[in-house]
């Protein structure tokens, strides 16, 4: 019988295709791995912002959580938009039904600025999730929410990877310098040493969904057995060429191209 690796996500909704679930579904189909999604809250979003979004009661948050770990095989997952307190704890609890890596992207705010998650309630991904993952994935403001100080260079990043992993309890964190100026690095700490993992600024505005996208793709390598430093190094390639052969559509922030890595991509647009 022909083996597949399962990846699941647990996100909120973009309409528009370039974040969220479906960026995260997109991933898992092109890198290979059979794609599951657990749906947070349906928002109404596109390239522009967040119009509104409608979370999903605990009940049946948890009525879908227990359809997959009742009858599907997980192999990785990640978490990403979770709104509130409520369903943060409902993950948590259902977490000790799985035993797979965890990658958890603590989304707080869209690329436009709106919040997607109530901040009284940021607090608690540090209390419920992040003991619990293999992997937390913060940009700067998440890393700055998470460890409650200012992060202006590299040497903080590096500092925080460690506070989140030491003092929070994460397995590893992979902190990511999309929001600083210069080169695009990002700085894996896993509890004995660092990663970097570097690539040349992109100057693109689309950049919806990039963090998904990226979080997506290292639980997809994540769920065919890479190791992690080899499963971000793998990503990170991944979402480089997403964003350098994104797509200029809607009027705002364009999304990244899923399927930049496929060979005709390459032959019609380099
Ligand atoms: N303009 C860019 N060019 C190249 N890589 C980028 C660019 N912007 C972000 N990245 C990379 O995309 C990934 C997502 O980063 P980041 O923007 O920090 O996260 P988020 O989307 O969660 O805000 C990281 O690997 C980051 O280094
Ligand atoms: C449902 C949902 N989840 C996450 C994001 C963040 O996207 P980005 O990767 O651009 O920070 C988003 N815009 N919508």
């Amino acid at each position: 019988m022909r083996k597949v690796s399962c990846a699941l996500t647990i996100a909120g909704t973009d309409p528009s295709g370039g974040a969220g679930i479906q960026a995260d579904l997109k991933t898992f189909q092109e890198l290979k791995s059979y794609g599951m999604s657990v749906v947070t809250s349906v928002v109404s979003q596109n390239t522009t912002g967040v119009k509104g979004a409608h979370h999903l009661s605990e009940n049946f948050l948890l009525s879908q959580l227990k359809a997959i770990s009742e009858d599907m095989p997980v192999h990785a997952l990640k978490t990403g938009m979770i709104a509130n307190k409520s369903m943060m704890k409902v993950i948590s609890e259902w977490l000790g039904e799985v035993d797979a890596p965890y990658v958890m992207d603590p989304v707080m705010v869209a690329q436009s600025g709106d919040p997607l998650i109530e901040k009284e309630d940021q607090r608690y991904l540090k209390e419920y999730l992040v003991p619990k993952t293999s992997l937390v994935t913060p940009n700067i403001p998440e890393t700055e929410v998470l460890v409650g100080g200012e992060i202006k260079t590299e040497a903080d990043m590096k500092e925080a990877a460690e506070v989140i992993v030491r003092d929070l309890g994460a397995g590893a964190a992979l902190v990511k310098g999309g929001h600083l100026n210069g080169r695009a690095v990002d700085f894996l700490y896993d509890g004995k040493r660092f990663y970097e993992f570097e690539s040349e600024r992109i100057d693109s505005p689309n950049t919806h969904g990039t963090g998904c996208t990226y979080s997506a793709a290292i639980t997809a390598y994540l769920s065919q057995g890479h190791a992690l430093p080899q499963a971000v190094k793998e990503a990170k390639y991944f979402v480089t060429e997403a964003i350098r052969h994104s797509f200029h559509l809607g009027k705002g922030s364009g999304p990244t191209n899923h399927f930049a890595l496929r060979e005709e991509v390459f032959n019609q647009w380099l």
